[in-house]
């Protein structure tokens, strides 16, 4: 870390923001978000490996353009080829025109003789006008129109992937540069039709210049080379910065989030985070400022050398030409249909090679977008899990002597952890933070599968289970809960089961949300969110009742609530233990509390400690035996009675 830091300071002109955490150690957390797996695999993408790979990404996005809008990939490609065969007729007329004007003979008869051709230049150039219109219509439709599927794409494979997957390290900032590589899918498809189009041009220019000479058109292509070569080093430079830098930009944009947006703005500031996270900005903002400055400054040296051995290049091409002529290998109305081939050849040259080269550049991005696709792909659930349905809502939910290590975790959080919940029953899962009870809630539910071990519904393990059909069986209200800026309704039922008024209205009441009816302008239609006209936000502890109404209204077999009562009143609190046993008529539900006064209406309590169960019985059972649960419920006991007591 230390000689990482003195490779890269801060630039001048930042220090003068310094902040209490500016330390040493503090100075060194721009190098926390950097992941260097990623540049690695960026490394590896050389040039030659992604031109390999173009056509097949080139394809890609072509299928994608098809399946999107076929009248607009059609109609594109039709202006492209068109523009170009257009491009070479024009040229062919020019070059032809230019020969008979510059010939020897009568004026008038050279002019009459060029009429047809001038006619013939002024349609092609009126037609191309018209499909570089078309084409600047039907690229503005199709290009958003592309990059939502290619986010879709990527949405999908992630929703598909298993949750573990999610967990691994770096999984975000793979997510954000695949996403970078989804908005310029459409460039992929833009600079692969301009390269056909400039193909198409090329074929006449070449003609004509090989008709000529057959030097020309080499010497052509030599000149081109240096500066796409230069082209292609420099959007290298820049991207394997932008994929050096990827971590750190998430961060900023995390950063930017936080400061500026109503959920964390009280924090910001009571607590002076807002100055405290300005001067990380800066910080971080500096150093991805100066990777991206190197990259810039490499890039336009790059760009440098590439003009000056491009324009050397292209000067020996029109010193041949010129030799040609002063010694007599081309006469002079030759020489004259050369500039032109010449001049519209260097264009369509420049234009299939540079196009090439953007392609390349343009290829490494998609071809992230690509990884990510694979690789989410390569953890599918479809890969890892069976295709069986259970035929019924399932009886018994059993995790059996399961071991789970996190993926990037030094050891278990959870040890040979076996635990049974029936319909009609409640389990109440407790133990100290970080002692495995959500881990394991996950693993029940069939969201994450065990390292090792087993956990069934019924007599099938959910390993064996088509996981969609399964989780129609089950509602979990997770600690950590989504609240999305949609209608009440919406948020209950996320368009699922019955979403009128009648079967949401009673999970609601449920939930005790019913009592925070009254207040919403428009009842379950009202769009719950500040951040939106005509919105209204609700307070922490009524979106709590939301996400319990959620998992109320599915009805499923196995309700899992984690820390449900966490931000409720004593009476909402109370609503919802004692509406439990209820609930609990046609479910398995299994409870997990920090408050352990709650857990007495459970039939069973199971106390997790550092991953194992250490304990497991009623509430009766365990506040009289010695143990773990004991001595956490006399805890809480003696705190409630001591706060009554100075009351
Ligand atoms: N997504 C994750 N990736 C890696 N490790 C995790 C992840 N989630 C939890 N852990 C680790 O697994 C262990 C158990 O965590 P878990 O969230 O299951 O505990 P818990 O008992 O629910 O804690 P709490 O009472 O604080 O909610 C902890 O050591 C935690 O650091």
């Amino acid at each position: 870390m230390t000689s990482a830091s003195t490779q890269e300071q801060p630039t001048p002109g930042t220090s003068d923001t310094s902040t209490p955490d500016d330390t040493d150690s503090a100075r060194d957390e721009e190098f926390l978000y950097r992941d260097k797996s990623r540049l690695q695999a960026g490394a590896q993408m050389t040039t030659s490996t992604m031109a390999r790979r173009l056509p097949a990404l080139v394809l890609r996005s072509l299928k994608m353009a098809w399946q999107v809008d076929r009248g607009a990939t059609l109609g594109l490609l039709a202006c492209q080829v068109g523009t170009g065969v257009l491009a070479a007729v024009g040229l062919l007329a020019v070059t032809g025109t230019i020969t008979a004007l510059i010939s020897s003979g009568d004026i008038t008869a050279r002019l009459w003789e060029a009429a047809p051709r001038l006619a013939v230049i002024a349609a092609a150039a009126g037609l191309r006008a018209l499909l570089g219109i078309s084409v600047t219509w039907l690229t503005a439709r199709l290009r958003p129109v592309l990059a939502r599927a290619a986010e879709l794409t990527m949405i999908e494979a992630a929703l598909g992937a298993e949750l573990a997957a999610n967990n691994k390290p770096g999984y975000n900032d793979f997510y954000d540069i695949a996403d970078r590589g989804a908005q310029v899918t459409p460039d992929l498809v833009d600079e692969a039709q301009n390269v056909l189009a400039a193909t198409a041009t090329l074929t006449a220019g070449a003609t004509v210049l090989t008709v000529l000479h057959p030097a020309l058109l080499p010497l052509l292509l030599l000149a081109c080379l240096p500066q796409a070569a230069a082209y292609v080093r420099a959007a290298r430079v820049v991207y394997l910065a932008a994929l050096e830098t990827s971590g750190r930009r998430r961060m900023l944009h995390k950063l930017r989030w936080h400061m500026a947006y109503v959920e964390s703005s009280e924090e910001m500031r009571a607590c002076l985070a807002g100055p405290f996270l300005t001067s990380r900005y800066r910080r971080l903002a500096a150093s991805v400022n100066a990777a991206e400055r190197k990259a810039a400054d490499t890039g336009a040296w790059m760009g440098l050398a590439g003009a000056v051995a491009g324009g050397v290049a292209s000067a020996a091409v029109w010193a041949a030409l010129l030799w040609l002529l002063a010694s007599g290998h081309m006469n002079l109305a030759a020489g004259g249909g050369a500039v032109f081939a010449l001049q519209t050849a260097t264009g369509s040259v420049r234009g299939i090679i540079n196009g090439g080269a953007r392609l390349v550049r343009t290829g490494w991005y998609v071809q992230d977008w690509q990884n990510f696709l694979d690789n989410a792909h390569g953890q599918a659930m479809t890969a890892s899990r069976g295709t069986k349905t259970l035929t019924g809502a399932p009886e018994r939910f059993e995790v059996r002597d399961v071991t789970y290590r996190y993926d990037g975790a030094g050891e278990d959080s959870l040890s040979g952890v076996s635990l049974r919940v029936r319909r009609g029953e409640i389990v109440a899962l407790v133990g100290e933070n970080g002692s495995g009870k959500s881990t394991l809630s996950r693993l029940l539910c069939g969201l994450l599968l065990p390292t090792s071990g087993e956990v069934a519904w019924d007599h099938t393990t959910t390993a064996e289970l088509e996981p969609w059909e399964a989780w129609k069986h089950a509602a979990l209200a997770p600690q950590k809960y989504t609240y999305l800026p949609l209608t009440l309704r919406d948020n209950i039922t996320f368009g699922q089961g019955d979403t009128g008024d009648a079967a949401v209205l009673a999970a609601c009441e449920a939930s005790g949300a019913m009592d925070m009816l009254p207040g919403l302008r428009s009842g379950l239609d009202t769009l719950l969110t500040s951040e939106w006209y005509g919105g209204q936000q609700l307070s922490g502890g009524q979106w709590q009742r939301v996400v319990l109404t959620r998992a109320f209204h599915r009805k499923a077999a196995l309700l899992v609530m984690d820390e449900p009562t966490a931000a409720l009143d004593a009476r909402a609190e109370h609503h919802i233990f004692t509406g439990l046993r209820s609930l609990a008529k046609d479910r398995a539900i299994l409870l997990i509390t920090h408050r352990l006064a709650n857990v007495a209406v459970a039939d069973r309590i199971v106390v997790l400690d550092q991953g194992r169960v250490v304990q497991e019985g009623t509430y009766a059972q365990l506040t009289r035996e010695p143990g773990l649960f004991r001595s956490l419920w006399a805890l809480q006991q003696r705190t409630g009675g001591e706060a009554s007591s100075r009351a």
